[in-house]
């Protein structure tokens, strides 16, 4: 029998892409809520209890006013929000975390997936925290180029309105240097000391790439570019979607530049090293609607159902 799947804001930027990913699946059955009622909550609890993987594509609030709507203890819950990211009652959605962690993700009703500024740092960082190249206590910096479809909706009708020239160059945004993904950031590297994070959003529809840059001299003694892809080999090594390039190599640069577009529609988080004398850029690229939110969900879901990682992806 093919699994129940529902998906609270189906007509959303995450849902719609969750849907296109499952529509194709035969293992699947997409239980649909009447457009009319898809904010009316006893239509929604009424198909989210009746679902055995159900994802919340919400608002914050929206997304833990569903969780308190399931009753049913066989739902398991997808939530793509910021709102259950550091709670200890939810699985965190990233299987390439660490050892143990595709394990809870198989047992756990309850499945946080990341950020998509956050999938790329902790994917960076925690990998140097573990193997300790990376203080736990060092104060890092990191920035991420976004496409405007990470702000969802309103965001991408803004864009694509046109007419606004202040929308045509990039644009800083966090600047109260508290964005939302910090907590999740340092709750999932370690890293005790509240990291800078400057997002920029720019004029193009999706692509996201985080860089974190590192000066030798305050990571562990003898912390190099070498030791630093070594420790990211190993830790990925058998992912099939987080790839370890070759350290700083140019066929990734194109005239001197960075495309942070490289990784678009794939599931494919790509983590680069560019380092020169003593210090070192990392940088960790992925499709903000991919491995940054839809696409992680579909693999969290593949993962939780014991089925191929990959499948639909
Ligand atoms: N876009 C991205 O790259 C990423 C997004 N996320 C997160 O995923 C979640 C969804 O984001 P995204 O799809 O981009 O957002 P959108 O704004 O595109 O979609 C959210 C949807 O939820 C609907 N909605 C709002 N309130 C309710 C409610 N009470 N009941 C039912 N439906 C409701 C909205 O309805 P209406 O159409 O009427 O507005 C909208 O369709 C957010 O928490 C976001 O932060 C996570 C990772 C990346
Ligand atoms: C361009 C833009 O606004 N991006 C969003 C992040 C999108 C994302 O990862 O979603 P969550 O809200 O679920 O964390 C932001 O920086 O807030």
């Amino acid at each position: 029998m093919a699994y129940q799947v529902y998906v609270d804001g189906q007509e959303g930027t995450t849902g719609l892409r969750i849907h296109e990913y499952l529509a194709q699946r035969s293992d699947v059955e997409l239980l649909r809520i009447d457009p009319d009622k898809r904010k009316d909550p006893a239509e929604r609890a009424r198909l989210l209890n009746a679902a055995d993987v159900a994802f919340l594509c919400l608002p914050d609030a929206a997304a833990r006013e569903a969780a308190a709507l399931v009753t049913n203890p066989n739902t398991c819950l997808i939530d793509a929000s910021t709102a259950h990211r550091t709670s200890p009652d939810w699985v965190f959605g990233l299987p390439e975390l660490a050892a143990g962690q595709r394990d809870k993700l198989r047992k756990s009703k309850r499945i946080a997936n990341p950020g998509c500024h956050a999938s790329a740092f902790i994917l960076l960082a925690r990998p140097l925290v573990d193997a300790g190249l990376l203080p736990a206590a060092l104060p890092v910096s990191a920035t991420s180029i976004t496409g405007y479809s990470g702000g969802g909706k309103k965001m991408i009708e803004q864009y694509q309105a046109g007419g606004d020239d202040k929308l045509l160059s990039p644009r800083p945004y966090g600047l109260t240097l508290s964005h939302k993904h910090i907590p999740e950031m340092m709750a999932h590297t370690g890293l005790t000391a509240k990291p800078v994070f400057l997002p920029i959003v720019g004029n193009f529809y999706k692509g996201l790439a985080v860089s974190l840059p590192l000066h030798f001299a305050q990571l562990a003694s003898g912390t190099d570019a070498t030791k630093i892809h070594a420790a990211l080999q190993a830790h990925y090594a058998g992912e099939r979607f987080v790839r370890v390039m070759p350290l700083q190599d140019p066929a990734t640069l194109e005239s001197g530049f960075f495309d942070v577009q490289g990784s678009n529609d794939t599931n494919d988080v790509d983590l680069f090293v560019f380092a020169h004398d003593t210090q070192a850029v990392l940088i960790a690229r992925l499709d903000n609607l991919g491995k940054g939110a839809s696409g992680a969900a579909v693999q969290c879901m593949n993962v939780h159902l014991g089925v191929d990682e990959a499948l639909g992806l």
